[in-house]
């Protein structure tokens, strides 16, 4: 199975969404309740896991040996390709950039999307590959193809949600294009130059401040010829920001290339992600191709909401890993967790997008992270897309994502985990389920991706340790094989 579809929508048309007047930069935090309807414990999945009982651990570092060249050599594997990046038109000075970087070949979606990104007369496209195959060098290698390095003005401009995700892009864009002319610059919040107009070929920024930039005329955007929106999805649905987006999209020229990129593009938001970008080509996947079989997906049971701290800080005291990341739905419970883990000895980190946390204040959380400096970050949503930190090798969803309707999310689930297991790595998911509501949310989430979720005792954690080690040492599974499993969890809902 080769995984995309491809079609070229032929669909022109208006802007669906109101001009309300919102402006701000990150996603909107949504906060609710959980349900406590009355807790079944009588979760009887009976899965195995079948890896190898051979050799015992040496370390506990467990640095999984990268098997890129047999992923990459898997035609089922979203890293499979069968053109090198020599073949795909770039210049010199990219491949040169592509060599610093270490990669040797594309990944499957940067084999087919390039051809058609870097085709004259550009046509837009909507891209949808899995979290951590390359999205984001495949549209930088396409910025940095089509820009006039003589010209000194914006010429490409890409929108992400987050300052994170920002940060994250502007570092690919420095790191591919330093063999080339390639200047670029930031429109986040606290990193522009009041009154200064941009000139950097390339500028990246969160629909707020870029919207504003144009309005004060710092930002020219009559030569932008390429406009990305990262995190497609989430940003065109999201009110505050969709209406953010289109009115830039409505600044610019008409003529300017329209590319949309996602791991997710729920069926909710593809008509409308089509009027924004008419005509595109579409790269696209179902539903059951989207998870990474890189990334081992558990559950603990827990005994109700106070009893998850209880599990997490066990999992914590025993179990040394890489660097992880833990999901929660608030920003008050990240503040309660870090709190109450740092009083119990741990070194955890706490990022979310609190107004009273500055920007300077997120990069330096970010970089530590980032940098190994800190092992453990709690955060809510504001995390859960674009994140590309190689060493992290466990997400725990501490409450599990739900919607502003508080139904189970399986879109922001599927970002989470996907902080693990990047480009071909190995990784496990822990998700907390603690009354019947969230058994049920998993059971939905597990159902919607056809995929199996593992049940890891919360009441043994040196059986959780075991597992979870054997997973990280057992390396990256071939497509297709079925590493463990009987049943999944969906299939013995209560
Ligand atoms: N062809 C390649 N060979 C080796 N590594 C690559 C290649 N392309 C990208 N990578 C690396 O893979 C990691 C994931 O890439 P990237 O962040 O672009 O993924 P993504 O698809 O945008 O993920 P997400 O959906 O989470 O945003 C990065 O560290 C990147 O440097």
């Amino acid at each position: 199975m080769d995984g995309f579809t491809l079609t070229n929508s032929q669909y022109a048309g208006n802007n669906p969404r109101p001009d309300d007047n919102l402006n701000f930069d990150d996603p909107v935090q949504t906060s609710f309740s959980l349900q406590n309807t009355s807790f079944s414990r009588a979760l009887t999945i009976d899965q195995t896991i079948n890896i190898p009982e051979d050799e015992e651990l040496q370390d506990s570092k467990f640095e999984v040996v990268l098997k890129l060249s047999d992923l990459q050599g898997d035609p089922n594997s979203p890293l499979y390709s069968i053109k090198k990046f020599e073949e795909l038109g770039l210049s010199e000075d990219l491949i040169r950039g592509i060599y610093f970087m270490n990669f040797r070949r594309p990944s499957k979606i940067q084999e087919r999307a390039l051809p058609f990104l870097l085709a004259n007369p550009p046509r837009n496209m909507i891209a949808q590959s899995q979290s951590g195959t390359g999205k984001t060098a495949a549209f930088v290698l396409a910025i940095l193809s089509r820009v006039n390095y003589e010209l000194h003005t914006p010429q490409a401009l890409i929108l992400a949600p987050t300052r994170e995700l920002a940060r994250q892009i502007m570092g690919v864009i420095q790191t591919m294009g330093q063999f080339t002319k390639a200047e670029s610059q930031f429109a986040i919040p606290m990193m522009v130059t009041w009154g200064k107009v941009f000139t950097a070929h390339i500028v990246v920024g969160t629909p707020g401040t870029v919207l504003d930039c144009i309005r004060k005329k710092w930002l020219p955007i009559d030569n932008i010829r390429v406009f990305v929106v990262d995190e497609a999805d989430t940003m065109l649905d999201q009110q505050g920001m969709g209406d953010q987006c289109i009115r830039i999209k409505r600044s610019i020229p008409t003529a300017a290339q329209v590319l949309l990129w996602s791991a997710t593009f729920p069926s909710t938001v593809v008509a409308y992600a089509e009027q924004f970008a008419p005509r595109a080509t579409t790269l696209s996947l179902e539903h059951h191709e989207l998870t990474v079989v890189g990334i081992k997906q558990m559950y603990m049971d827990c005994g109700g909401e106070e009893d998850k701290f209880r599990v997490l800080t066990d999992l914590y005291s025993v179990l040394t890993i890489g660097s992880s990341i833990i999901f929660v739905k608030r920003r008050e419970t990240a503040d309660k967790i870090h709190q109450r883990m740092t009083a119990h000895g741990h070194k955890v980190a706490c990022l979310h997008s609190h107004i009273d946390n500055p920007g300077s204040a997120r990069d330096t959380v970010i970089d530590d992270f980032r940098f190994g400096k800190a092992k453990v970050l709690i955060t809510t949503n504001v995390l859960a897309r674009g994140l590309d930190v190689a060493t992290v090798s466990m997400v725990v969803n501490y409450d599990l994502p739900t919607d502003v309707n508080n139904n189970p999310d399986p879109q922001t689930y599927l970002h989470r985990i996907g902080r693990t297991g990047r480009f071909g790595r190995v990784g496990v998911s822990i998700s907390f389920v603690h009354n019947r509501q969230s058994w049920m949310d998993l059971c939905a989430i597990a159902d919607y991706f056809n995929v199996p979720m593992l049940r890891v005792p919360a009441d043994d954690i040196e059986e959780v340790e075991s597992v979870v080690k054997k997973v990280l040492k057992a390396g990256p599974p071939k497509t297709g094989d079925s590493m463990e499993i009987s049943r999944h969890a969906g299939a013995n809902r209560r």
